[in-house]
């Protein structure tokens, strides 16, 4: 959770408060040898939170990593929130609407955000990405953060590309004069406006309340501002369901390349996995997306074929589907003992995909995506990925 500098003046130059609140699901954790808490007792419980203010170190899920100091861990997720300008979302997608239920009412009403979550929403009513659904949820703007990014090379400095897609509705880039502040009138200044990207929804008029007067606005400037650094570098586009789609999708593709290179078959057989996949991830967009989506997002930008090739080389989703293949268990097996309680999301992702496609009468017109999810439900064999990727006259 961000937020904006109350006073953005020559005497506070800095956009962006320096402290980012962290919410932290709360766990009992044990320290290792190297912890300046550990006290000589290896089962030793510690709450997560208290372990990562004092060591600035996430011992459970990214070990090894020094947090930087002005990263603080709260255990509640209302707290965390709390008059923060931006919230900025990276849970695994099976937590996002529970988190969405907690925060609802307890969040600045011009709060905007920005889901780094790789997933897609699919509900009884259809498809949706979770930056419609969370801010549908919570009646806020949210823009999408994704790509080639695998957490533990980027926790340690090594330099990477990521794509923001941030398509703000007018008021953010407003003529300040015309802008009433909410903290003056906040009712008065709600507004009513049509999201373009929550056309899948039945929100499709949602109340935004603007940023307040004296507020930057939150422009493509703005928003890199708050991510890019000299070994994370941000590009900015405006289509959100295209780098949404491209972060969901590429963890199914990722599977299958596990699959294929547990059979031993080698680097080509992954490359035309991946290819298969980046034409399924671009007509999955065109089709349900069309209003918005733009095929040079997967085919150009970080968040579709570059995260396709990253995570077909070293993601846990590829790792998991390989091992699994290996060792003859299934890949849930493989998630609980090898993860650490870190969550796949090309599983949930491949069956929440399967059910949409289904209920479109479409399973055919995506044949690796089908074929991922009829391998997880043991009705496939990925020795049969090839014959049902061939084009069918
Ligand atoms: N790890 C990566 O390399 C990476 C890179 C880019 C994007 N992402 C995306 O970011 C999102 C989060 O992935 P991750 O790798 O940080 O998570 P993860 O796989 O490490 O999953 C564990 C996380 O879930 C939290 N958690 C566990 N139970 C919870 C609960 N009941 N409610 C809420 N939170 C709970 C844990 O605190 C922990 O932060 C995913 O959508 C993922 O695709 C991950
Ligand atoms: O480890 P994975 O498979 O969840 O992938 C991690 C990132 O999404 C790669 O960009």
């Amino acid at each position: 959770m961000a937020k904006i500098a109350a006073e953005n003046t020559k005497a506070n130059p800095n956009l962006f408060e320096p402290d980012v609140r962290m919410w932290v699901y709360e766990e009992e954790v044990t320290v290792p040898k190297e912890s300046k808490l550990y006290d000589g007792d290896s089962e030793k419980k510690h709450k997560l939170s208290e372990v990562i203010n004092k060591t600035h170190e996430n011992v459970k899920y990214l070990p090894g990593v020094t947090l930087p100091d002005n990263v603080i861990a709260e255990p509640s997720i209302q707290e965390a929130v709390k008059d923060a300008t931006i919230l900025i979302f990276v849970l695994p997608h099976q937590f996002i609407a529970k988190s969405c239920d907690q925060i609802k009412g307890h969040i600045l009403p011009f709060a905007r955000g920005v889901s780094c979550t790789k997933g897609v929403d699919v509900s009884e009513s259809g498809v949706q990405l979770f930056s419609e659904s969370i801010g549908a949820k919570l009646g806020i703007y949210c823009g999408a953060l994704s790509g080639a990014n695998i957490a533990s090379e980027i926790a340690q400095g090594k330099y990477s590309e990521t794509t923001v897609a941030y398509d703000p509705p007018p008021m953010d880039s407003r003529q300040p004069s015309r802008q009433a502040s909410p903290t003056q009138s906040p009712s008065a200044s709600t507004v009513e406006l049509v999201n373009p990207h929550m056309e899948h929804t039945e929100h499709k008029s949602a109340k935004l309340y603007p940023l307040p007067i004296d507020f930057p606005p939150l422009s493509h400037e703005n928003i890199k501002k708050l991510f890019h650094r000299p070994y994370f570098h941000v590009r900015m586009v405006s289509d959100v369901a295209g780098v949404s789609l491209g972060g969901a999708l590429k963890n199914i593709v990722a599977l299958a390349a596990g699959f294929v290179d547990g059979l031993g078959w080698g680097d080509n057989a992954k490359a035309a996995v991946m290819r298969v996949g980046l034409l399924e991830e671009v007509k999955f967009g065109e089709k349900f997306f069309s209003e918005s989506v733009q095929a040079r997002t997967f085919t150009e930008e970080s968040c579709g074929v570059a995260d396709i090739i990253t995570s077909c080389s070293g993601g846990r989703n590829f790792r998991c589907a390989k091992m699994s293949i290996e060792r003859g268990v299934s890949i849930n097996e493989i998630e609980e003992t090898e993860l650490n309680g870190q969550k796949l999301q090309g599983t949930s992702t491949a069956y929440e995909v399967n059910s949409f496609l289904k209920s479109q009468g479409m399973e055919n017109e995506f044949p690796l995506f089908t074929a991922v999810y009829n391998i997880l439900e043991g009705k496939t064999k990925p020795e049969e990925i090839p014959d049902i990727i061939e084009p069918k006259d």
